[in-house]
This record gives C-alpha cells, structure tokens and sequence, in this order.
C-alpha cells in the first residue's frame, strides 16, 4: 500500500485546548468569583456567519465563560455598530470583542476593527496588536494563524530554519501567519495571486500553509515530499460540501502531515479565540 500522510486532527486539537482553557477559567471563577467575558457582534443575516457565531457563542458557555452574542440587522448604519462598540469597549464586564467578518458592504470594516480597544480586540486585527506582532512583541494574535501555529508545532519538534510558504496576504491570515512563522525562526516567503512561478514557490517549503479562498489550488505536484501542509481554506462547493485550498485526494500521497477539510484549521479557530479572551482577561484584570 501506498504510504500516506499523517492527517492532523484539528478537531481533537481543539477539544483538548478548550478543556484546557475551561480549567483556568474554573479556577478563575473558584479563586477569584470572576468570570472572563466574550461578547461577538455580529450584523446582517450571512448564513456562514450565523453558524461561527452560533458556534462562538455555544463553545465559550461550555467551558464556563460568560459568552454574549449582539445579533444586529443587515441596516445597521456604522455609527450604529460604533456606538455598540464604544459601550462594550467601557463596560468592565467584557474582556473579549470581535466583530464577525465580513460585514455589510455599506460599513467601512477598517474603521470598526480601529474602534475596539486593543486590549479587548480578542481577533486580533487592530493596527496596535497587528503592529506589536509585526515587531515581535507579545499580544493579542488573530485566531486562525495561532490555530495553525498550534497544528504545525503538533507535528514538528523545531521550526528552526525551515522554509515556510505562505499563499495568501489577507490580514486576517496570511500576513499574521507569517509573523507568526518569523518568529519561529523559519525563512517565509509570502506568495500571493500575482508570484510569477506558484508551483515550484510552493515547492520549496518544508511548511506550506494556504489562505488563498480557491478550492483545490495547491495540486499533489507542487507540494515537496515529506512536508507540513496546513488548509485554511474553508470553500463551499456548490452541492454544499466544504473544501480546502489543497487538492487532499493528491497531496495526502506527497505530504508528510496535512489538515483536512472540514476538521482542521477551523475548530483550532474558535479554540484560539477562547485562548485569546483568556489571554485578554488576563492582561486585564491580572
Ligand atoms: N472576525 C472574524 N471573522 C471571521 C473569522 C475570524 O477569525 N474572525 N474567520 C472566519 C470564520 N470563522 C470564524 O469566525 C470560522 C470558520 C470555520 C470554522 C470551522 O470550525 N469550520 C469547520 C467546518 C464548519 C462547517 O461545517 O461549516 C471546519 O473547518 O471543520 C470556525 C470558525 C471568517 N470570519
């Protein structure tokens, strides 16, 4: 039988970081009587958006946070969802804020994500904590780049001065991902939609990581034999089904270790979010 790669379950990763995380905030709320909030807003009805936030919602409650979901309707002007902003930003209570993407095209998603309070941006992406980890200095880390992080140090005992490529430069994981890689000693290179020869870039990493949104981009033959392959890509196919940015079926045969789709990147997601209001609180409130 054809040898094949080592499938990272991202799934049971992420139980496993939630219980742990539901330990400390038990014993937060033993030792102290406090109670780490997380408040999600999200605005407009995107069906996908719904279930994250759903999901946020559930998962914070389970292991003990205080955890509030603001479901506002698609009309909500900006200022409206900045005057929300501003309240949760000065009630005590909240330790975690982040406002679920996309929003409606008529709000500017700079000027919301500018007007969270760092110290509360449980996402990550204001320009002081995306600043802080651009210069290597500790903060608050978008969700998904901590996740994948987590799921190439599962299998990896060093990074040290491996080649990483990363496909993609959104802010919310390419650019943040590879900060993150950075500082783990690897050498990155950050590819994107006009990187002249994608394939043999791709070839090179020992660590490949993609976040570029297109089903079924990264073929069997551009990944090197033997590398870690992290999926972010989270596509819906027209009959329903989700799929990655990899081509699985090819790359399980070339890969050393590879996440799948659904089951990989995308609990560690929500994990790391519960990670960062822990984190945040913590900052916080000592
Ligand atoms: N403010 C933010 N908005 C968005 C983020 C984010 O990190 N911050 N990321 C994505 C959506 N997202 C969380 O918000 C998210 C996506 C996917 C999953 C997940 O667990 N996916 C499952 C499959 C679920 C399904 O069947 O639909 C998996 O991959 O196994 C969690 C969170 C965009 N917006």
């Amino acid at each position: 039988m054809a040898e094949q790669a080592l499938i990272i379950d991202g799934k049971a990763a992420a139980a496993s970081l939630r219980a742990e995380i539901g330990l400390e905030v038990a014993a937060i709320k033993a030792r102290r009587g406090l109670v780490p909030g997380l408040h999600v807003v999200l605005v407009g009805d995107d069906p996908a958006s719904r279930v994250y936030v759903a999901s946020k919602e559930k998962l914070a409650a389970e292991i003990g946070m205080s955890s509030v979901a603001h479901r506002l309707p698609a009309e909500t002007s900006e200022a409206e969802l900045l005057a929300k902003l501003a309240e949760l930003n000065a009630d005590d209570s909240v330790d975690g804020i982040l406002v679920q993407l996309p929003l409606p095209k008529h709000i500017d998603t700079g000027r919301v994500i500018d007007a969270i309070d760092p110290a509360k941006d449980v996402d990550g992406l204001h320009p002081i904590n995306a600043g802080r980890l651009a210069g290597g200095k500790p903060g608050l880390v978008p969700c998904t780049p901590l996740g994948s992080m987590l799921l190439v140090k599962s299998v990896l005992p060093s990074l040290s001065g491996l080649e990483a490529v990363v496909v993609g430069r959104s802010e919310l994981v390419g650019r943040p991902v590879a900060q993150l890689l950075l500082q783990a000693d690897c050498t990155v290179t950050i590819a994107h939609s006009r990187t002249r020869d994608l394939a043999a870039t791709c070839r090179r990493a020992d660590i490949l990581i993609a976040a570029v949104g297109r089903p079924g981009l990264v073929k069997g033959d551009w990944i090197k034999p033997g590398a870690t392959v992290i999926d972010v890509g989270i596509n819906r196919l027209p009959d329903g089904k989700l799929t990655g940015d990899v081509d699985f079926a090819e790359a399980v045969k070339v890969a050393g270790a590879i996440t799948p789709v659904p089951g990989g990147v995308g609990p560690m997601t929500i994990a790391c979010l519960l990670r960062n209001t822990l984190t945040a609180f913590h900052a916080r409130r000592g």
